[in-house]
């Protein structure tokens, strides 16, 4: 399975790179996982409610670049579908039996996601109804997908 994570914006923190590291490092027994980060928009102060949309969207055209046409999208957006940790597992083992061999996350960055990402998803995941900075997002949804697979293997792992 490939998985790919299209993030908006720049790891800065060093306590969370070494977090991601650790878990791309995990991960890589059982997928391959890709990290594509997009350089965030810049948005000028005052933008009316329309011009803002443009400027999400400019940012949206440069992540959906970077997803393969067959890849099943999954967002993460606060108003979307909060599902368990074993939801989640199941969610990547039922699109496996399907035949899905590439799933591709997207995390925003402060500007959100815009229309023409939400309207690619195939699914759209919610952590809670907290808003994470995305720098952690990134860090708490390796964690989830590499517990994913540990409940899809068998295998234990911490409660
Ligand atoms: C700092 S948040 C963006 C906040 C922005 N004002 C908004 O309303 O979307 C950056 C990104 O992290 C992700 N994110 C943050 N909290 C989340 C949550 N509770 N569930 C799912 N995704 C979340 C989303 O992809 C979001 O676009």
């Amino acid at each position: 399975m490939n998985i790919r994570v299209v993030a908006v914006g720049k790891i800065k923190e060093k306590y969370i790179q070494e977090g991601i590291k650790e878990f791309l490092k995990r991960l890589s027994r059982y997928c391959s996982m890709d990290i594509v980060e997009i350089e965030d928009e810049k948005a000028p102060e005052n933008l009316s409610e329309k011009e803002m949309e443009i400027v999400k969207n400019k940012e949206g055209e440069r992540i959906l670049a970077k997803v393969p046409q067959n890849s099943f999208v999954i967002s993460l957006e606060i108003k979307g579908k909060q599902l368990s940790s074993e939801e989640l597992s199941k969610k990547i083992e039922d699109l496996m039996i399907n035949g899905v061999n590439d799933i591709t996350f997207v995390i925003g960055g402060s500007l959100g996601l815009s229309n023409n990402v939400t309207t690619r998803s195939d699914f759209k995941l919610s952590f809670s109804n907290m808003t994470f900075p995305h720098q952690l997002m990134r860090l708490i949804l390796l964690e989830q997908v590499y517990r994913g697979w540990r409940i899809i293997k068998g295998e234990p792992y911490h409660k």
